[in-house]
């Protein structure tokens, strides 16, 4: 479970998310939305432990992750946006730093299998450094769920990837999450979110604008499909904001 408990942040003057309750539970994908600039990836990186809120809580499993980043960090898999890694480890080095790190006995199968999952077996002792960004993309998606984390938080999860691991990735998404898991995803694609969220939040200018399974938010804005339901939310909010201004 993911709990964020009146987050908000701040850069300088700028409130770029504000006060915002919001409850991702297990076994449910939840997909973050909004515009650019909206607020989605600061406020994946508060849950994540990457930045500190400027006011209000992140708990993930009812841990609170700036007061007990370990703990917290232990049952979190971070998919970001462009991927991190280590360039002078191979593939298989860093997985098993990985699996050493997070204490999992036995853990040279369950690279190997997901190394073929992804064909990346024939490139595992390869340095990363020489990896494509999609072969980048999918080592970093075994990296985070490598330790089957309780929470799994994406960043645009697509991008880069070849149609097939795209296909790849969602469904192991959806699978993660009706094992019983936590997994909450950004995106700019509505079809995905449409296909696999089961609930959508849809943030604008750093304020929750809308929350509710998909029949939800159609019935909010009257129908169309989540591309036409997310404009029509983004106009009201533009219409309201005018209307006050
Ligand atoms: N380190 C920072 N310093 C100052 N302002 C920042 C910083 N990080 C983000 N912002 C601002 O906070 C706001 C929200 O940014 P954020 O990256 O969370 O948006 P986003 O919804 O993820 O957008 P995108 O879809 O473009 O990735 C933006 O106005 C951005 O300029």
């Amino acid at each position: 479970m993911i709990e964020l408990i009146q987050y908000s942040k701040s850069y300088g003057a700028y409130q770029a998310v504000k006060p915002l309750s919001l409850t991702m539970n297990p076994g449910v994908v939840t997909s973050l939305l909004g515009p650019n600039g909206a607020g989605k990836t600061t406020t994946i990186r508060a849950i994540v432990g990457l930045t500190r809120p400027s006011a209000g809580q992140v708990k993930v499993e009812g841990i609170d992750v700036w007061k007990d980043p370990l703990k917290a960090k232990k049952r979190i898999g971070y998919i970001p946006d462009r991927p991190y890694l280590y360039g002078k480890l191979s593939a298989r080095e860093l997985l098993r730093f990985i699996a050493g790190v997070h204490g999992l006995s036995n853990a040279n199968p369950h690279i190997e299998t997901w190394l073929q999952f992804f064909g990346l077996e024939d490139f595992g002792n390869a340095l990363i450094e020489t990896y494509s960004h999609g072969m980048k993309q999918k080592l970093t998606v075994i990296a985070a769920m490598l330790p089957e984390p309780p929470v799994l938080v994406v960043d645009e999860p697509m991008v880069g990837l070849d149609p097939k691991a795209a296909k790849q990735v969602r469904e192991l998404l959806q699978e993660h999450a009706r094992k019983g898991n936590t997994v909450l995803l950004t995106t700019h694609s509505m079809p995905l979110a449409e296909a696999i969220s089961e609930k959508i939040a849809v943030l604008h200018k750093g304020k929750l604008r809308a929350l509710g399974n998909i029949a939800e938010l159609k019935h909010l804005t009257h129908g169309g499909d989540l591309e036409d339901v997310f404009f029509k939310l983004l106009e009201e909010e533009e219409a309201q904001h005018a209307a006050a201004t």
